[in-house]
């Protein structure tokens, strides 16, 4: 199976009102993504989707072949890993860093009893390794800054190793260098074959990662544009969905954008 995820015709409407409309969208393995799009565009209801949170009101939303829909949630959640700053602030203070990451091996968000094998012990300190906050592994989690805990929570994410990734704007809150080393970290990743398929929401190009192949540019709860990001992530495509003249600069796979007159 090489599609992770695929939605056909799906449409989602809440109190009558239409959130989402006729999105057909497909995910490849192999393939990261980075999803853009104004406020209110769609983007948080997209990931809900995907993880199987919310049904479609019609349409299909498979997952490596299957509906989600009939996926078992326990399932699922192995399957479709999840970061976002909510996330990060309801992990459990009193536990060490290190147990925190060790435990999304076995699809937990604390450590209670069990034990870990020498394996598992190494990739996690690996993965702190790679996120910058090694030196961190020992501290309680509920001590850390806001971006601690946010890098330790993707490093987590990772740690469980599901199929796919979803990263709800990983890098907001970071300061200019911890943003960076964590753009390293997430393109070092999108680089491995081993990884995830990963689907990354920001609001900000300057936080692409270089090496993310694809982009979804949503506006209006629909799907303005898709595709390889080099043909997509264009001025004339985001100045479309944002309703005003932008314009999209990149360099060595990393991009930015700012209005223009
Ligand atoms: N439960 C709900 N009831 C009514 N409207 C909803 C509900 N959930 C989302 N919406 C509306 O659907 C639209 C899309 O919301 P969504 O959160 O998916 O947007 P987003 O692209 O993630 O926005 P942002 O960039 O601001 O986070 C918004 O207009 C939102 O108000």
């Amino acid at each position: 199976m090489d599609t992770v995820f695929s939605l056909n015709d799906v449409n989602v409407n809440i109190d009558n009102t239409a959130i989402l409309t006729a999105l057909n969208w497909r995910q490849k393995v192999g393939e990261h993504w980075v999803v853009l799009g104004p406020n209110g565009a769609g983007k948080t209801t997209l990931t809900k989707l995907l993880m199987g949170r919310l049904p479609a009101t019609s349409g299909s939303v498979d997952i490596l072949g299957e509906p989600v829909a009939e996926v078992p949630s326990a399932e699922l959640n192995s399957l479709v890993g999840y970061s976002s700053s909510a996330l990060a602030t309801r992990l459990p203070a009193r536990q060490t860093v290190l147990d925190v990451v060790l435990a999304a091996a076995q699809g937990r968000t604390s450590r209670f009893r069990e034990s870990y094998e020498d394996i598992d012990l190494e990739r996690a300190h690996n993965l702190l390794a790679a996120f910058s906050v090694a030196e961190l592994a020992e501290r309680l989690y509920g001590t850390l800054s806001n971006g601690e805990k946010q890098r330790v929570q993707v490093a987590r994410a990772f740690m469980a190793d599901p199929q796919a990734l979803i990263l709800d704007e990983p890098a907001s809150g970071l300061d200019l260098g911890a943003r960076e080393n964590l753009l390293m970290a997430l393109t070092e990743l999108a680089g491995d074959h081993r990884s995830p398929a990963m689907l990354l929401v920001t609001h900000h190009l300057e936080e692409i990662p270089a090496g993310y192949t694809h982009v979804l540019i949503m506006s209006a709860g629909r799907v303005l544009h898709s595709g390889e990001i080099a043909a997509t992530l264009t001025s004339e495509n985001l100045s479309e969905a944002f309703g005003m003249e932008i314009q999209v600069e990149s360099s060595q796979g990393r991009w930015w954008a700012h209005g223009r007159r």
